[in-house]
């Protein structure tokens, strides 16, 4: 390449990096690494059309055939996206093959990638498989395809149960019903008498049953809380109430997807580059009336987020253990869509299973998350 021609790239490099930078809100040199990272950002290769337009299948035909590839995430209306790969070397070895070398296009010519690599994926992607999400996530698990479409149905017949309307609790725009245990959503935590929800179903027990034999160390779980969400309806952000309940809380989806937010201040001891706007700026979450089953302390206004969006198809179990439990919070937004792999999908009515264990007294002994913890405000 001669010099003129080097010179040339590097502004157009440049100048592309400014634009990513301005829809990420973050300086190019937090949001690039100059040493590998697994995350290969494609600059002039986007979802806009107005750049050349490649489509998202021929950047995969361009990048599968290096080791370790993953997937490639574009996101709506932005002009980059990303290759992913299993490891920093993975995606240095196809950073190697892709510079410089002319990529064809289904429609039309040849284009020349710009590329870099990032420190992490943009918020706004949903990850969508299980290593991604434990990833960006300490102590998050997805496991696709935990329930069978024959079981779905018959939980889902099972709670549409007419004669048992009344047990439903109307909270905002979602419907709430408790097994096993209840929770007092005036005091914020776990009603202890176990005459006041009603029994555990059979259904029930045979996913406690499931999740057992996954997870043959875990705590098996004695209250469920059923949520059915219609398409807009949310959740705000939250910690489950670390005083009422164990390790690990379970969440499994039933009947539609959602993208589950999850987030956790800049400043908490989790070092990560990473920010997005507090929810008070616009996601929707301060004007949310919802109560939950948390102890609910709104963090300080402008506090910075480390944001992580996390795809939940129908029929997945979600496990939040450790940081994920203790010290992120998790919600869903209040919208009629979600964007998934490049493409918007109407949410439909989503029902799910949350299953805890009971602490049978109010304790979080020495808490390593004070700021997330009940007993330590
Ligand atoms: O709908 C879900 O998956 C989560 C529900 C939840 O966070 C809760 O009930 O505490
Ligand atoms: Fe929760």
């Amino acid at each position: 390449m001669s010099s003129t021609t080097a010179r040339k790239g590097r502004s157009k490099l440049d100048r592309q990096l400014e634009i990513f930078a301005r829809f990420e809100h973050e300086p190019v040199d937090v949001l690039t690494s100059t040493t590998p990272t697994p995350f290969l950002l494609i600059l002039n290769a986007g979802s806009t059309g107005s750049i050349g337009g490649i489509a998202g299948h021929d950047l995969e035909a361009a990048c599968k055939v290096y080791p370790g590839f993953r997937a490639i995430e574009m996101l709506l209306g932005r002009p980059y996206s990303y290759a992913l790969f299993d490891t920093a070397q993975h995606a240095a070895a196809a950073y190697a093959g892709l510079k410089d070398v002319w990529i064809p296009m289904t429609h039309g010519n040849a284009k020349r990638l710009l590329l870099a690599f990032a420190t992490r994926m943009s918020p706004d992607v949903a990850l969508w498989t299980p290593a991604e999400v434990a990833l960006a996530v300490p102590g998050l698990t997805v496991v696709p395809g935990f329930v069978s479409p024959a079981e779905e149905t018959a939980i889902l017949s099972s709670l549409a149960n007419s004669q048992q309307e009344s047990a439903w609790t109307t909270l905002g725009k979602r419907r709430v019903r408790h097994f096993g245990y209840r929770f007092d959503y005036i005091r914020r935590t776990v009603d202890r008498d176990t005459s006041a929800a009603e029994p555990m179903p059979s259904w029930a027990e045979r996913v406690i049953a499931a999740y057992g034999q996954m997870f043959p160390d875990a705590d098996i779980p004695d209250q469920l809380t059923v949520n059915e969400y219609e398409p807009g309806s949310s959740i705000p952000p939250h910690t489950d109430t670390h005083s009422a309940f164990g390790d690990a809380i379970l969440s499994v989806s039933l009947q539609g997807d959602v993208v589950m937010e999850f987030r956790c201040p800049i400043d908490s001891g989790d070092h990560v580059p990473s920010t997005s706007p507090s929810a008070e700026d616009g996601n929707g979450s301060s004007n949310d009336s919802d109560v939950l089953d948390a102890a609910l302390t709104p963090p300080p206004k402008h506090t910075r987020f480390r944001v992580v969006n996390v795809h939940l198809p129908a029929r997945s179990l979600l496990i939040m253990d450790g940081d994920a439990r203790y010290q992120w919070e998790h919600s869903i937004r209040p919208r009629r869509t979600d964007v998934v792999r490049g493409q918007t999908v109407s949410r439909t009515t989503r029902v799910s299973l949350t299953f805890r264990s009971v602490k049978h007294e109010p304790r979080c002994e020495g808490c390593p998350w004070p700021r997330a913890c009940d007993l330590a405000k």
